[in-house]
């Protein structure tokens, strides 16, 4: 038994990327997260699975003198989009794809827990594979379920998202607010079906979307102050069935972001009001869900974040760049609202973005990012308290 190295941890990367599932359907990754595991230095390691979250698990690995539990947490879920990398090693799963990095995010997670099975901590490390990061909100499940209780519950809680946009190693991170809170949004249009020929005799739900979609546009152009942000996207439409036939049923669904929560709610008031708007004008009827679950803006711990960029600022392996706050949600969000810590950026340098079909993270980026998490946590172990 060895620490995995950067050819192994590359072959890991891969296999992950060729398996992926969505939000609580992690089977086979549960899996080989769990073959992999079982590799390793089995020596301080304490495995944990979980009737409740099929898919979770934990790892901890007990420290040589340990005054707290330090928790990391990766995501393992996939996105529902056809991969168009041509990679030699991508998605065997129709229409699945790791399109935000998530096999990255499980490497580098695989990554230091291997060093640290090897490498005794002085403090105990708590590793959580999180199903469920994209949709399901996995993070709130597994905190409601009470997955985090006695030993399985961390003091401090850090945690990663890679970042195309940075050069393949650096760690991005911020004071206060990394990322937005978001809100699942569905509206449902009902209006009356009918014949193409006949518009008199239907109430088209397709006219009623499209007007809905073209007001909704004015939410944040139109009331919310420009120096604050706020972001509503529709990504999703379906209506109808048939060029001929008018749709008498319509489905929108979208996503709210903001930065605080109170612009959240201001975004889910206008949304609302837009509805009640459109179903006096078109005599339809909408119906709107709003949900948040655990999508919480993600906010950094002020005293461990400072700690956190002081190491990463200052150790000479590391390329450090200080971010702006990003629109994407995380529900780790939710996490850092239970329990103190930090969430970064990881980059992975590629062209193509996060949810892109042609996403190409850089594996470079996989040792550097555990080289600097590794470093961090001795650090942050051996380091005196102010
Ligand atoms: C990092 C990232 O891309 N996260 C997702 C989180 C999804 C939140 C939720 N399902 C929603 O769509 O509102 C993101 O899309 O930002």
């Amino acid at each position: 038994m060895a620490e995995l190295k950067e050819e192994e941890l590359i072959k890991i990367r891969r296999h992950l990327h060729q398996i992926p599932e969505l939000a609580l359907h992690e089977v086979e990754t549960h899996a080989y997260l769990m073959k992999v595991i079982q590799a390793m230095n089995q020596e301080h390691l304490e495995v944990k699975e979980f009737e409740e979250l099929p898919t979770a698990l934990m790892v901890l690995i007990h420290g040589s003198q340990p005054e707290r539990t330090i928790g990391y947490r990766t995501d393992i879920d996939a996105l529902p989009v056809e991969e168009k990398t041509g990679l030699p090693y991508k998605s065997t799963h129709p229409g699945v794809m790791h399109a935000c990095g998530h096999d990255i995010h499980m490497t580098v997670a695989l990554g230091v827990l291997s060093y640290f099975s090897e490498h005794q901590p002085k403090d105990n490390l708590l590793f959580f594979f999180q199903p469920a990061e994209e949709s399901e909100a996995g993070g709130k499940r597994a905190y409601e379920l009470g997955l985090f209780k006695g030993q399985w519950k961390p003091d401090e809680f850090y945690g990663l998202h890679d970042n195309p946009e940075l050069p393949a190693g650096a760690i991005g991170c911020r004071m206060g607010t990394l990322f937005a809170g978001t809100t699942e949004v569905n509206i449902d249009i009902e209006g009356k079906g009918g014949h193409a020929a006949f518009p008199q005799d239907a109430n088209d739900a397709v006219v009623a979307a499209a007007n809905l979609i073209v007001q909704v546009q004015t939410i944040v152009s139109r009331s919310i102050d420009p120096i604050d942000s706020g972001v509503i996207t529709l990504g999703k439409i379906t209506a109808g069935t048939i060029r001929n036939v008018i749709a008498g049923h319509a489905r929108i669904e979208g996503t709210i972001r903001g930065l605080t929560q109170d612009m959240i709610l201001l975004i889910d008031k206008r949304l609302q009001e837009v509805c009640n708007g459109i179903e006096a004008s078109f005599g339809v009827k909408v119906t709107l869900g709003l949900n948040q679950g655990g999508y919480w803006p993600v906010e950094n711990n002020p005293k461990l974040t400072k700690r956190f960029i002081q190491y990463m600022s200052d150790a000479k392996n590391v390329n450090f760049i200080e971010t702006k706050p990003a629109m994407t949600g995380e529900d780790f969000g939710y996490l850092l609202a239970k329990f103190p810590g930090t969430m970064f950026w990881l980059g992975v340098e590629d062209d193509s973005q996060l949810h892109s079909a042609t996403l190409t993270p850089k594996e470079s980026s996989i040792k550097r990012g555990i080289d600097a998490i590794t470093g961090f946590l001795e650090y942050r172990m051996n380091a005196k308290e102010e």
